[in-house]
């Protein structure tokens, strides 16, 4: 992948003002909370909350979601302005605490939104610092200038387990790495995996339900979500693996049966109470940087 200094630069715009800050910041602000929503709306998605169904869950409901997603409006836009003013990493940190107390509050008390609060509060802040820098936000600006910020930190607090968690557990249990491998790493599965899988598909002429429905499935094909360890194991890794491999292998959704094949395996899924949460968390990611970078 190129790097930032193969990257267009900017002058910073004479505009550049506290006025067109804050526009600047409400309008990523908003990409990530519609990008969370494609996420949610998206069907079929395997074992997944959506407005159809609730998946394997049977403690949220797409208005659980929804709730989660009003609550975290402010988190991204204070985000975006942490990464404008190039905040150390304590700074994001609280504000990430601080998000996934709010979550809680406007869910009572379930998990919705974890894993998107740390990576899309990570890009929010990353394309935050691009704009600043006055640096045109493309996928490999983006990731340089997280790297190049806020790398060191992320990399720490990969290793900075203060309070268990299912993903703690998982890591310790299956050495299955999770959300802060993921962090200390750049969000590579955003980068390398998902957003080209998206590319791929919508430059093969298919929509975005379809090329949002592929990336999620490269996701599940690659991550080690800590999620589906806590559900089901190594067993239900591998089944979420095989299935994911199984539907790419037979052209993804570019196959004329793919919507039965997803519908199975969501089925499946379903009876195995298995969840790709992680997986559904950097399709949400995948869909900010797309929309970020295609806006400009
Ligand atoms: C760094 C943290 C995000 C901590 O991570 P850790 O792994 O220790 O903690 P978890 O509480 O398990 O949360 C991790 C969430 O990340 C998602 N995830 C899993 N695998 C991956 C992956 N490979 N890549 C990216 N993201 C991943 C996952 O999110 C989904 O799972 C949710 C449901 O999970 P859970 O509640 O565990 O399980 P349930 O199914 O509800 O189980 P039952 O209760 O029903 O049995 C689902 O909604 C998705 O969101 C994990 O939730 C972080 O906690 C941290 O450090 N936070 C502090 C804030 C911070 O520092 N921010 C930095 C600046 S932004
Ligand atoms: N749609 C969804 N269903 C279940 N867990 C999720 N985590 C993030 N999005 C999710």
């Amino acid at each position: 992948m190129a790097g930032l200094s193969t990257s267009l630069r900017l002058e910073p715009p004479a505009s550049w003002n506290t006025e067109s800050s804050r526009a600047f910041c409400q309008r990523i602000a908003r990409l990530a909370v519609r990008s969370l929503y494609a996420e949610l709306a998206l069907y079929p998605k395997p074992g997944l909350v959506s407005f159809v169904d609730n998946g394997s869950h049977d403690d949220m409901t797409a208005a659980t979601f929804v709730r989660s997603l009003f609550a975290l409006r402010r988190y991204f836009l204070r985000i975006v302005q942490a990464g404008v003013h190039d905040a150390p990493f304590h700074v994001l940190k609280e504000l990430g605490i601080e998000a996934e107390a709010r979550m809680l509050h406007a869910t009572g008390g379930v998990n919705t939104h974890r894993g998107a609060i740390f990576c899309l509060g990570m890009l929010c802040a990353a394309i935050g610092r691009c704009r600043a820098d006055g640096t045109a936000p493309t996928p490999a600006a983006i990731h340089a200038t997280l790297l190049r910020c806020w790398g060191a930190a992320l990399g720490a607090h990969s290793g900075d387990i203060a309070t268990p968690s299912h993903g703690a557990v998982a890591l310790l249990r299956y050495a299955a790495s999770g959300a802060r491998e993921e962090g200390a790493r750049g969000f590579p599965s955003v980068f390398d995996v998902g957003l080209p899988a998206l590319h791929r598909a919508l430059a093969a002429g298919r929509d975005a339900r379809r090329a949002r429905v592929d990336a999620l499935f490269a996701l599940m094909a690659h991550v080690s979500d800590t999620n589906v360890y806590h559900r089901g194991g190594v067993e239900g890794a591998l089944t979420v693996r095989r299935a994911a491999r199984a539907f790419i292998a037979r052209g993804g959704t570019a196959a004329p049966d793919w919507e039965t094949r997803a519908l199975i395996c969501h089925r499946t899924f379903v009876a195995a109470r298995l969840s790709p949460g992680g997986a559904a968390d950097l399709l949400g990611a995948v869909c900010l940087l797309q929309a970020a970078c295609a806006e400009g």
